[in-house]
């Protein structure tokens, strides 16, 4: 016997479907992905906090769930949204049920709703709030007082909730040679991450080009990371507003000071900028998928990529010291700056796909060319 389940919008429109994984309930803003593979590594991306995420692909969890799929170490997704749940599932790493992990994790889910109907809501009105509310007492009422009742992304700063508690090292682990990142030489390069919700592949793709890799949390003061004496520093993705996180804007200007070369992905690139003076703001859907076209504005090359963010740096906010790089094909957007007196750049999307179209993966290569300067 199925469990009926309810998904409720903040704009009153409501969707009754059938429950996954954990009963119980759960509230955030609701955003579509477009991506037709990588729901594990969507589900355990630290950026999707306080996020309940549908997929406009209509089969998820064909493959199950296995152990290296993962962007951390848990379920980071406030909910999930999906079309269509298979009866079985099957692939020669999985080790269970989609199910199965998200009830193992708590994660509240609701499958059989037309999430066509869903996505086009949030096309054409922008990201809404949200409430699944699942079980056999679930009710309308409760699903919308939970939707309105949740703040919104605006102003919440979520990176010091995501953050690690403590300083640690990435080892890498042997499967990520076999995933073709290629080999990991001697590490040549000593790279401090901050950590704002850090996904695992940066850091495996970071490590395959010769880095070893400490990781610190969000709020550590930019005077113990220089104490470290790095050769580079990494800002990484996260959840949330940047705006609200003043310590890292501060951190990342005394950073800026020195001459050490700075790369930022996502958060870590509308950290940059807010360093330098730009403004963010908040987007209406957002961009969530894995072909997304991005135009280099040096050379007018196309890449496509993959993007996960709400938040986006205003380009008309930029101050000399920040070169526009890349920019959005579907909206125009801004998708990467450089400063022009520090070796110090970031992108907006995501180098680091996997799974996803690898274009911007040479951006890492470019860190490590700005550290070989340095060190030269
Ligand atoms: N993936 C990310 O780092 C997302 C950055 C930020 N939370 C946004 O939504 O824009």
């Amino acid at each position: 016997m199925s469990t009926p389940a309810i998904l409720a919008l903040a704009d009153g429109s409501l969707f009754y479907g059938t429950a996954i994984g954990a009963d119980g309930e759960t509230s955030g803003e609701v955003v579509f992905n477009t991506a037709m593979t990588g729901y594990q590594e969507i589900l355990t991306d630290p950026s999707y906090s306080r996020q309940i995420v549908t997929l406009t692909y209509p089969h998820i969890g064909n493959t199950g769930v296995n152990e290296e799929d993962v962007e951390s170490d848990r379920v980071q997704a406030a909910g999930l949204i999906i079309r269509d749940l298979p009866l079985t599932t099957s692939n020669w790493r999985s080790k269970g049920s989609l199910d199965d992990y998200l009830r193992s994790n708590n994660i509240v889910g609701i499958a059989d709703i037309d999430t066509r109907r869903l996505t086009r809501i949030l096309r054409d009105k922008g990201s809404q709030n949200g409430a699944i509310v699942a079980g056999a007492e679930a009710t309308a009422e409760r699903a919308l007082e939970l939707a309105k009742a949740f703040p919104g992304l605006k102003g919440m700063d979520l990176a010091k909730e995501v953050t690690s508690e403590k300083v640690w090292n990435w080892t890498q682990s042997e499967w990520t040679l076999d995933a073709g990142y290629g080999e990991r030489g001697d590490a040549r390069f000593k790279v401090v991450a901050y950590d704002y919700g850090v996904k695992f592949n940066i850091l495996r793709m970071l490590a395959a080009r010769g880095c070893d890799i400490t990781v610190v949390p969000a709020q550590t003061p930019a005077s113990e990371v220089l104490a470290m004496n790095p050769d580079g520093v990494f800002l990484s993705n996260g959840p949330g507003d940047p705006e609200p996180c003043d310590y890292a804007i501060k951190a990342i200007q005394e950073v800026l000071e020195t001459e050490i070369p700075v790369f930022g992905i996502c958060l870590g690139h509308q950290l940059l900028a807010l360093a330098s003076g730009a403004k963010s703001m908040k987007m209406g859907h957002g961009h969530h998928g894995a072909n997304h076209p991005v135009q280099n504005l040096a050379d007018g090359t196309v890449m496509i990529t993959s993007q996960n963010h709400g938040f986006a740096v205003d380009e008309s906010s930029l101050p000399e010291t920040l070169k526009a790089t890349h920019k959005s094909l579907f909206d125009g957007t801004l998708q990467g700056i450089r400063r022009t007196d520090k070796p110090a750049f970031s992108f907006q999307g995501h180098p680091e796909a996997s799974p996803g179209p690898h274009d911007v993966a040479p951006l890492f290569d470019e860190f490590i060319r700005l550290m070989e300067a340095r060190s030269a």
